[in-house]
């Protein structure tokens, strides 16, 4: 239970409701409890009549008073007990909704490392499945718990007010019960959760097929799927069919248990009513809806237990994840105003998952309204320097300065505020182009919009599609090409008007004329923005203030273009390579 404990502060709030709902549960089982009562009157009644002892108007107004009883407790306690479920139930809905925008709210303030290290399935499992364990001890175990505890101690003092020995005999085969469906509930947990990780890895392979068509298709391998397909439900449902088998065992077991239980009522009451122990036959009546009305409470322990346990492990599951730090915190919290000044001290740094030491004491300046831009092979650390620009990561050693201040001194929401970021793979949402492009912006205007796209290049694609800005991306959208997917990118990147621009190898995938139109529409908009290009072009780079080129985390050349195409090394020979690819493409 030390775990749940986190679950306190939510009880705490929801304090009122749940007191109102403990009185609830207790009145509607006392009234609830009047039934057995009087059915044992009517007994006492009819048994009256039948020996004269009462006259026949005497016994209608007494049986029809019982009945009336009986009708009347039954509808307060049935009515009383909607209002348990409405204010208990909902305060475990209320938690659970909390619980999951704590969780949601910390994985947002966790860093990239964070993503990096823990799979998206895990991230999911804990705000859904985990949080739904836990709902279920906030609510039902709560609600069944204080049923059961209610329940028993008024139905015993009744049984053993009434008969003792009798309560005595009649309670004795509900602890195996208990312990029965206890053990029952974990197997059946067991066997459902194996049921779970078949059917989520089915659902995996499914997506993942789908996802995978045309590679599926080009390749001609739809039987060799089709036969994984069948091979992995085939165990999905071996495992469904051993959950049935003990699922099904679950309400023989009570029926049997309930028989046993009535027998023996039936057997020693009636005993004991022949020897004279018991005046009525009512008692028997009584005692046989009290062991009924025992049954379900005493089965939910057991119920209760497993699932106590269960949210146990999965508030643990939880805690893991609340408890983590973040790694990279805002250490200012007053406002920083950002210009665009940036200026990286022989910066060194390592990625601590894979110990790759992604830049070696790079050093550079730029100042506001300048662009600089990053080339080298793949690997050589380009993006490294962009995601250290938007503190993504803390560095090991050196210094990054951004408007005269250490990056870590400032606040890291102007930060990322000030950074308009154009990543290697666009990611665009499953919504409308607009609302994709206004992500940068939120109270962006249609004016706006189209003005970023526009000079981003793609308002003319757009507006081919038959709901222009409105078309929805993504799995049940249209797809767009990959350069249509970079220019909705760096029309987001824009549009918010950043005071540092960064394009992350953005332009790779759109031709050389499209791309030299956006340049010249960057340039323009770039004006007195701090802009970092990471390219593999010259052609996206020749306009640059100041280049650098990285060959394994560390600068090997810097300049502007004008002198580094007449130095030997990496950026003339790519010069002179695109230069002959261009001519030759021209012949
Ligand atoms: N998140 C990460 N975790 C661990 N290692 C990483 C991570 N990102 C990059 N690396 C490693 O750091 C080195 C530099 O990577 P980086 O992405 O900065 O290179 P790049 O020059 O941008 O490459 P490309 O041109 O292919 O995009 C590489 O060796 C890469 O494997």
């Amino acid at each position: 239970m030390k775990e749940l404990q986190h679950l306190n502060k939510y009880f705490l709030k929801y304090k009122a409701h749940l007191i109102i709902g403990t009185i609830i549960t207790i009145v509607a089982r006392v009234f609830l409890l009047y039934t057995p009562r009087y059915v044992k009157k009517i007994f006492v009644v009819v048994e009256n009549a039948l020996e004269g002892k009462i006259t026949k108007d005497v016994f209608k107004a007494e049986l029809s008073e019982a009945i009336l009883y009986i009708i009347g407790a039954a509808l307060i306690g049935a009515i009383l007990t909607f209002f348990m479920r409405q204010t208990i139930i909902n305060v475990s809905r209320y938690i659970e909704f909390d619980l999951k925008n704590e969780i949601y709210g910390q994985y947002q303030k966790l860093s990239l490392n964070f993503y990096k290290k823990n799979r998206t399935g895990d991230l999911m499992n804990r705000i859904s499945e985990d949080v739904g364990r836990v709902r279920m001890y906030a609510g039902p175990a709560l609600m069944y718990s204080i049923n059961t505890i209610t329940l028993f101690v008024i139905v015993l003092i009744y049984m053993f007010n009434a008969a003792p020995k009798l309560a005595l005999f009649t309670i004795a085969p509900l602890p195996i019960l208990s312990v029965a469906i206890y053990k029952l509930s974990r197997e059946i947990h067991k066997r459902s959760t194996i049921v779970q990780q078949y059917l989520s890895k089915l659902s995996t392979y499914t997506q993942e097929s789908f996802s995978g068509i045309s590679v599926i298709k080009a390749y001609g391998i739809e039987p060799l799927t089709a036969t994984n397909f069948k091979a992995l439900s085939a165990s999905s449902k071996e495992k469904q069919i051993n959950l049935t088998k003990v699922q099904a065992l679950f309400f023989p077991m009570m029926i049997l248990l309930i028989g046993t239980s009535n027998l023996l009522v039936i057997y020693i009451g009636g005993m004991q009513y022949i020897n004279g122990e018991i005046e009525s036959l009512g008692t028997i009546a009584e005692f046989i809806i009290y062991v009924n009305m025992l049954t379900w409470p005493v089965a939910t322990v057991g119920w209760v237990t497993s699932i106590v346990q269960q949210a146990e492990a999965s508030q643990k599951r939880i805690n893991e994840f609340l408890k983590i730090e973040p790694e990279i915190k805002n250490t200012n919290s007053n406002r920083t105003e950002i210009t665009g000044d940036i200026t990286f001290n022989n910066v060194s740094f390592i990625y601590d998952d894979t110990n790759i030491q992604a830049l070696k004491n790079v050093s550079f300046n730029i100042k506001e309204g300048e662009t600089l831009a990053i080339l080298g092979k793949t690997g050589s650390g380009k993006s490294t320097v962009l995601d250290l620009i938007g503190r993504l990561y803390d560095i090991d050693s050196g210094s990054i300065i951004i408007s005269n201040t250490e990056i870590n001194l400032l606040n890291l929401n102007d930060l990322r505020n000030s950074i308009g970021y154009v990543p290697q793979d666009a990611f665009l949402f499953s919504d409308s182009i607009k609302n994709n492009i206004k992500f940068g912006k939120e109270d962006a205007t249609e004016d706006d919009v189209i003005n970023a796209a526009k000079n981003a290049q793609v308002h003319k694609n757009i507006i081919k599609f038959n709901e222009g800005y409105d078309t929805v991306l993504g799995e049940r959208g249209i797809t767009l090409s990959g350069g249509q997917k970079q220019r909705v990118s760096i029309a987001r990147a824009i549009i918010k008007s950043p005071k540092i621009l960064l394009f992350d190898d953005c332009l790779s995938a759109v031709d050389t004329e499209t791309e030299e139109k956006i340049l010249k529409s960057l340039n323009k908009l770039s004006k007195g923005k701090t802009t970092v290009i990471v390219s593999h072009r010259v052609s996206s780079v020749k306009n640059a203030d100041k280049i650098i080129v990285l060959e394994d985390g560390e600068i090997v050349q810097k300049g502007k273009h004008e002198s580094l195409i007449n130095v030997e090394g990496y950026y003339k020979d790519l010069y002179l390579k695109q230069l002959s690819e261009t001519d030759s493409k021209q012949e």
